[in-house]
């Protein structure tokens, strides 16, 4: 397991246009308890005729890819802050900050409202905020830091909570911001409706700190929970479940290397895997967007 989370650096040019148009795919059925085998292999004949594939953007260029994210950002909180006085943002941790070096830079890092910006976690590991494992540092050192976002709209881990603490915690400041008019909630799912989610994936499929085959996979009623046996180190972390993912009004999936092909492939070629992986399970009320490198893309 370990093996799978070394990263590749890769080398990015835009190769083609998007070519995959949006589709919507039915809510996902509800579940009653299984063991984790039965339960993944169930959503797998559940949930994969009506699956959105999204818009899919492949790039042969690290540069590309971030300026094609750069610009995709920051056109979606021009379009949002031009509608509403808030444009609520999530990210995951890994190499997601690599692909976003472009959005610090000009002319977005000045063109771009920053004190409209509402910053949350997807995931987060349960440690100090000043661990190198830390998310909101990874966030803080390649993001944070050199844009002007209000500190106020940060919102990250409480790090002196337990796992579950800390979960519940967060789950808290969310129905807050709700209830204050600061994050919508979607009228379908009734959970909340962040305007844009920026996803990372694993080698193993995984998103957010949502793995193959854990029970997790079948949160339906929170909107975040813990996990304390992830197979990714650190094993504490707190995550966003599917129905929150879900319920997104955008949401960009940003995969990069070699070792990302064969998820990629399940989720949007004809590649096989015996069960469901968390990856074909992002499946949006909203938009759906992939930005890929072309080793990521390598077996589409
Ligand atoms: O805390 C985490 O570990 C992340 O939030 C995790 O979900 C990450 O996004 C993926 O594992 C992809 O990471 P890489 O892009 O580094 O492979």
């Amino acid at each position: 397991m370990a093996s799978f989370y070394s990263t590749l650096n890769s080398t990015l040019v835009l190769l083609r246009p998007p070519t995959l148009s949006v589709r919507r795919s039915p809510p996902a059925t509800q579940l009653t308890h299984r063991t984790k085998t039965q339960f993944n292999c169930k959503l797998k004949s559940d949930m994969a005729t009506g699956k959105s594939k999204g818009d899919v953007k492949v790039f042969d260029s690290n540069e590309n890819l971030s300026l094609s994210l750069a610009n995709y950002i920051s056109d979606l909180s021009k379009k949002v802050t031009a509608q509403k006085s808030t444009f609520t943002v999530v990210f995951s941790g890994g190499s997601l900050f690599k692909s976003l070096g472009k959005l610090v830079e000009q002319p977005y890092v000045d063109s771009i409202d920053w004190s409209k910006w509402n910053v949350f976690w997807l995931d987060e590991r349960v440690v100090p905020k000043d661990h190198p494992e830390s998310n909101y540092l990874l966030a803080y050192d390649n993001f944070l830091s050199k844009v002007s976002i209000p500190p106020g709209n940060v919102y990250a881990i409480n790090d002196a909570l337990s796992a579950e603490g800390a979960a519940d915690d967060y789950e808290t400041c969310l129905r807050h911001l709700v209830n204050t008019g600061t994050l919508s909630v979607s009228e379908a799912s009734s959970f909340p409706k962040f305007d844009l989610m920026l996803i990372g994936m694993g080698p193993d499929g995984h998103v957010a700190s949502l793995f193959p085959g854990h029970p997790l996979l079948e949160e339906r009623t929170k909107w975040v929970t813990y996990i304390k046996d992830s197979p990714k180190p650190p094993p504490e972390r707190i995550t966003f479940t599917f129905p929150v993912i879900n319920s997104s009004a955008h949401v960009a999936l940003v995969i990069t290397g070699a070792n990302k092909a064969h998820p990629v492939h399940v989720a949007l070629g004809d590649g096989e895997n015996s069960c469901m992986l968390p990856i074909q399970m992002v499946s949006p009320e909203g938009e759906l967007s992939w930005f890929l490198d072309k080793e990521a893309a390598s077996k589409l």
